[in-house]
């Protein structure tokens, strides 16, 4: 695994976004300024519309701020040219999502292999690493399964295992257990305790529900695109 970089894993300094639709502008952002140390599991929560999503997408480079400065890992990501980010990103975050976004053609193991399809790497090699990955996430036994062999719960382990399988610096999940019943639920977020505490991943995770969030080390409140408070929950 990659050695931790010293911390702020992440340092974001008046951080502002607006959307434009036509001519209505949609302010989202209005200046965020927080670090997240490497290491840390962070939730991110708040009313629907606050912006959680949109400063999600920011850490993760899928989206670019207006202004601000976002330094992640030491790299001032907003310098970046397109393709610049694309590979930064590809390199750096691994993604977790509502909905698992799993290609439904593909088994198990190969959506877990398709990061590893952009490294110079033998056919032989990314077989083994997913397969390892797939370890990690009790899966092995289902490497050959489609997506809709797999229960939601499963699916999202697969996501989670195609998440780890770059060793990635930083792991964003947008309502990882938002489609999944509560024993399902606990399962993924005991897993992402797990992938924090013995690998040591930093976690961001979007999330409605407070029983989620309770599994993170600290919450970070967000009220109409400015940051309500930050509430520290296990050390
Ligand atoms: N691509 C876009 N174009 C225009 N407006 C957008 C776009 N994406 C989001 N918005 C608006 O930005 C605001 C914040 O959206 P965002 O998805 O970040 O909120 P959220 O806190 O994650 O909400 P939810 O909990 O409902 O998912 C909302 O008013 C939304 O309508």
């Amino acid at each position: 695994m990659s050695e931790l970089p010293a911390s702020p894993l992440v340092s974001l300094r008046d951080i502002v976004k607006t959307y434009h639709r036509g001519q209505q502008t949609v302010p989202v952002l209005g200046g965020i300024t927080f670090d997240i140390d490497a290491g840390e599991f962070l939730a991110l929560m708040g009313p629907s519309g606050s912006g959680k999503s949109t400063l999600l997408n920011l850490i993760a480079g899928i989206d670019r701020p207006d202004s601000g400065q976002l330094v992640i890992g030491g790299v001032d990501i907003g310098v970046l040219d397109e393709a610049e980010l694309a590979d930064w990103r590809a390199q750096n975050v691994g993604f977790i999502f509502q909905f698992y976004n799993l290609m439904p053609v593909l088994s198990a193991l190969e959506n877990v292999e398709l990061p590893l399809l952009l490294k110079d790497m033998t056919r032989r090699e990314r077989r083994e690493r997913a397969l390892l990955a797939l370890e990690m996430v009790g899966l092995a036994d289902r490497a050959e399964h489609a997506p809709s062999e797999l229960s939601g719960g499963q699916q999202q382990r697969v996501a989670i295992a195609r998440a780890l399988i770059t060793d990635p610096t930083l792991i964003v999940a947008d309502e990882p257990t938002g489609d999944l019943d509560r024993e399902s639920a606990n399962d993924i977020l005991h897993l992402m305790q797990r992938l924090n505490d013995e690998i040591g991943k930093t976690i961001v995770m979007v999330t409605h529900d407070s029983r989620a969030a309770g599994h993170a080390h600290a919450i970070m409140h967000l009220e109409k695109g400015e940051l309500s408070g930050r509430e520290e929950v296990r050390v």
